[in-house]
């Protein structure tokens, strides 16, 4: 195997320079094939509040510019043990959810071959149903880590099915996800009735709240779910209004008491073992956000991901 082209050398060219892939890696059509395809999907068609999420992986690619190569919290060099490369984005229908879901579903279809996973930035939470069918597809029915604020199970809005808060009830509904293994952590706020979580747990969702995190603490939360997720094939989505406000003020939905970008970090590094196959960052809306507050957070996520495959790829490695 040839070495994995890595980022440009941020000692030699400044990282403020040059075009902003993700964490400046190459594109994906400078590279011979990819372990990791970072694709955005700059679509926010299906918001219920402030829009904008659309300008999502612009932001975050921009803001990745400061990621270094070595990852000391997870012993690992991401992009040095497997070829990490940016797809660039989807071009969606902005006037069309069906097609946009659907031109979602095939891109992710194709850039998902074989060896090839993807870590893909948002655009709004619609996006997570084309996703997970995509990795349905090659993977069979998947178990859903989803950190969020929000349920995202609700059933429609103003008649329509496909919006950024019913993605996860259509994956139970379509069969695309292991029922024995769905978690919503971060969720809070006020909702619109008790139903609400009458219904969400007859999917079969469990829930960690942001309050449970702050009082179970991250470590122990982290085990409960590597518990529950075993060694199924796992897809993680991550709605960057899972942190709270304060961390991730960018963002078109925003909820008091949220996690922080550090619990959240946690708790992806306590997943270290899980057969992760995909996942997305979503919900960065950078025209509320700050001195790149959360489109900082949303980049550190993705490498925090991103470093996950490369853990799981020198494990099976090493079991070959
Ligand atoms: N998926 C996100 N971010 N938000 C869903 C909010 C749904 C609502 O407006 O009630
Ligand atoms: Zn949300
Ligand atoms: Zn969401």
């Amino acid at each position: 195997m040839t070495e994995p082209r890595g980022p440009v050398d941020s000692s030699r060219v400044p990282r403020f320079a040059g075009p902003a892939t993700f964490a400046r890696l190459p594109r994906l059509d400078e590279v011979a094939g990819a372990d990791v395809a970072v694709v955005g999907v700059p679509f926010d068609g299906g918001v219920s509040y402030r829009p904008g999420a659309r300008f999502g992986p612009a932001a975050v690619r921009e803001a990745s510019r400061l990621l270094r190569p070595y990852h000391p919290g997870l012993d690992v060099s991401p992009f040095a043990t497997q070829q990490v490369a940016d797809a660039g984005d989807i071009a969606v229908n902005p006037f069309d959810i069906g097609e946009a879901i659907e031109t979602i579903q095939d891109a992710a279809g194709s850039l998902q071959t074989e060896g090839t996973r993807l870590v893909t930035i948002g655009g709004d939470h619609t996006i997570a149903l084309p996703l997970l069918r995509a990795a349905a597809t090659r993977h069979g029915p998947v178990a859903v880590l989803h950190f969020d604020a929000h349920l995202d199970t609700w059933d429609t809005y103003f008649g329509a099915e496909h919006t950024h808060g019913t993605p996860f009830r259509r994956a139970v509904e379509e069969g695309i996800v292991d029922t024995s293994a769905l978690s919503h952590v971060g969720t809070r706020g006020p909702l619109y009735g008790k139903q609400d979580l009458t219904e969400d747990e007859k999917l079969g969702f469990g829930i960690v709240t942001s309050a449970d995190v702050y009082r179970r603490g991250a470590d122990e939360v982290a085990d409960q779910l590597r518990q529950r997720i075993g060694d199924r094939p796992l897809y993680v989505s991550i709605d960057i209004d899972c942190l709270d406000p304060a961390h991730a003020p960018g963002t078109g939905t925003p909820e008091a008491g949220g996690l922080t970008s550090r619990e959240l970090l946690e708790i992806l590094r306590g997943l270290a073992g899980c057969h992760l196959i995909g996942a997305d960052v979503v919900e960065v809306a950078p025209a509320y956000d700050h001195a790149e507050i959360t489109s900082v957070a949303a980049s550190h996520v993705a490498y925090d991901l991103i470093s996950l495959l490369a853990l799981q790829g020198k494990r099976e490695k090493t079991d070959e």
